[in-house]
């Protein structure tokens, strides 16, 4: 039976071929090559540190989901994100894909003049097309699901984003995602607790898998983060990032919803630190 991953994907397809047609891979890519080099989002997440004890927001534009609905009017995208840049996030995040989350690559384009911060395009990525239309965009992360792509796929799609000198947010549900996330190369590994073939969300999920998940790679805890608990509670089992988009498009002051975000996660990360 067709997953709801499944639908979605096919629909992306659809609308990715339409683009196809409209603007070549040629054009595409010289688009991409006009562009300044992508920011470094592995350093913004606090890669290089050792030991990591901030812990990072990835912050999301999201104006619906398929398993909310509606989220937010978000009337001005730019503002907001300039409210999540304004309260550190690491990271800003903005859907494009259109017709289960009313994204778009507008709302990319809006985000990417308002603020400096690393953008994340975050879609079903499915073809190399994609990923130079990221570019050309001015992403300097694309986001790579390992449910939706074969081994080869995801190998080689990881390989070209790190040629066009963007990085990855490569996206596990289960241990065997992880192993084949790593095993691809993933520098930035994400644990979306939502699994995106019944879209439940079982907080417990990042427990059992951050054990999993060996020392180098950035470790970024997705989906159902509501309070600044939530996150410590995250922290506390390992994660170096979180990535919250219903919590922050919901909330009247993103900003210093961001920075609490930030407090608890240090404070709980602080304490594991101090344990070992
Ligand atoms: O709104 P939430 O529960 O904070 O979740 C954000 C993010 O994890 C979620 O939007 C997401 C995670 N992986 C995805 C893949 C595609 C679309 C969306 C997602």
């Amino acid at each position: 039976m067709a997953t709801v991953l499944d639908d979605i994907i096919a629909g992306v397809r659809e609308d990715l071929e339409a683009r196809r047609s409209a603007f070549p891979l040629a054009a595409v890519r010289e688009a991409a090559a006009a562009r300044p080099a992508a920011l470094d989002a592995f350093g913004a997440l606090g890669g290089n540190e050792e030991p990591r004890r901030e812990l990072k927001v990835i912050a999301e534009v999201k104006r619906r989901s398929p398993s909310k609905g509606e989220l937010a009017d978000i009337v001005d995208p730019a503002a907001l994100a300039q409210q999540y840049a304004d309260g550190g996030a690491a990271v800003i995040s903005v859907l494009t894909e259109q017709r289960r989350f009313s994204g778009s690559l507008d709302d990319f384009d809006a985000v990417r003049s308002a603020v400096g911060t690393p953008l994340l395009r975050k879609d079903f990525t499915v073809d190399e097309y994609q990923i130079h239309e990221a570019r050309a965009h001015g992403a300097d992360l694309v986001l790579l699901i390992v449910a939706a792509l074969d081994d080869a796929e995801l190998k080689g799609f990881l390989d070209l984003t790190h040629e066009l000198g963007m990085n990855a947010l490569v996206e596990t549900h289960t241990e065997e995602e992880i192993d084949r996330g790593i095993a691809a190369g993933a520098r930035i590994l994400g644990v979306n607790v939502r699994n995106l073939k019944t879209l439940d969300v079982d907080r417990a999920v990042f427990g059992r898998l951050a054990d999993r998940i060996p020392a180098g790679p950035v470790v970024v805890a997705e989906s159902g983060v509501r309070s600044p608990e939530d996150v410590a509670e995250y922290a506390a089992l390992g994660a170096n990032a979180v990535l919250v988009g219903e919590a922050l498009v919901t909330h009247g002051s993103p900003r210093e919803r961001i920075a609490a975000f930030q407090r608890s996660g240090a404070e709980a990360i602080a304490e594991r630190l101090g344990a070992n």
